[in-house]
Formats: structure tokens, sequence, C-alpha cells
């Protein structure tokens, strides 16, 4: 089960992702700890913009990459508030991050992307997305902190008062190509 520390750092996933939301993007956001605890750098989504590669995960892994020496990166942790994407999963392992922790998993955001009448994301989430690089994950946490108390608000209840499908921002099918 996770702990303390690791808790609070979802907290600030999810305080991440409600500020991603509020400000017209997809709810995600993530944290970046040094193996010490330090928090080392944290973003949100910010795909609002058009460029539909601007999720936390692949920038921490970049932030990381231009920053912090091969030991440094294998032995810190990114907490998200959603599972990697297969994007940010490959820019995590090419990036030698080490451990993974996130609240909600991908399954779960299908799900909740279903019941909201969403489109299902443009690359399909499948578990063989992650590395052997890196060296754990874990998550979702039943019960907490998503799908219960005030953290649910940035992905269930984010997604309830966004109503996707009405403001297209969130999970675009890529147009059709010939
Ligand atoms: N984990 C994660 N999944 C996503 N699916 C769509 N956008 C995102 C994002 O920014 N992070």
């Amino acid at each position: 089960m996770v702990d303390d520390a690791e808790l609070r750092y979802l907290h600030r996933c999810i305080e991440l992702a409600t500020e991603a939301l509020e400000a017209g993007d997809e709810p995600f956001g993530s944290v970046l700890v040094a193996a010490d605890g330090t928090v080392l750098s944290e973003d949100r989504n910010r795909v609002a913009g058009g460029d539909r590669t601007r999720h936390p995960e692949f920038t921490l892994a970049r932030w990381a990459a231009e920053r912090l020496t091969p030991a440094e990166r294998a032995a810190a942790t990114v907490y998200t508030s959603g599972e990697h994407c297969p994007m940010c999963a490959a820019a995590h392992g090419w990036g030698g991050l080490g451990r993974i922790v996130y609240a909600s998993s991908s399954e779960q955001l299908s799900g909740w992307l279903a019941d909201f009448g969403a489109s299902p994301p443009p690359v399909r989430p499948f578990r063989s997305a992650r590395s052997r690089r890196m060296s754990s994950w874990r998550g979702p946490f039943p019960g907490s902190p998503l799908r219960s108390g005030s953290c649910s608000a940035a992905i269930t209840g984010g997604f309830d008062r966004i109503r996707p499908h009405e403001t297209g921002l969130l999970m675009h099918r890529p147009p059709d190509t010939r």
C-alpha cells in the first residue's frame, strides 16, 4: 500500500490535474521525486493549445533527460494522477527513469471515458508499453485517492463537469487519413 509521503505526492498530482482541468486542459498532473524525497519537478497536462503530446509525464521525462545523471534518473520516481499512456511510457523508458506510481489506471480511465461518451484515446493503452527499465509501478489504489473523497474531483468529477464530447477537449481520435 502507498505510504503517507507517497500519498502526499499523489494528492499533489490530483491538485495539478484539477488545475489543468480548470485551465481547459485534460485532467492529469505528475510529480518527479528524487530518491531522497525531494520534489524535482512537476507539471500538468497542457494540450488545449493544440499540441496533444503535452502530457506531464512526457514533459518530466524530457526535464529529467536534460538535467539529471543516469543514476539520478534511475533512482527517481514519477507520481502521476493517471497511468502513463504509451507515448509517455516510452519517453519514461528511453529517459531511464525509475519507478512510476499512479493513482488511477488506464483501465479505469477507459471505463470513465466510455461512461461519459468520450472518444477513446488515439493510441490504445497497452500494458506492454511499460518499459523493462521501469523498476516498478503501482496503482490503482482502490478507494484512495481517486473515486473517493476530495481527490475524485479531478478525474471522475472532472470528466463529469467538462463533458468531453461537448468541449472536444478530451481524447480525440486522430483525423481520418487515407
Ligand atoms: N497519463 C496520462 N494519460 C493521458 N491521456 C490523455 N492525456 C493524458 C495525460 O496527460 N496523462
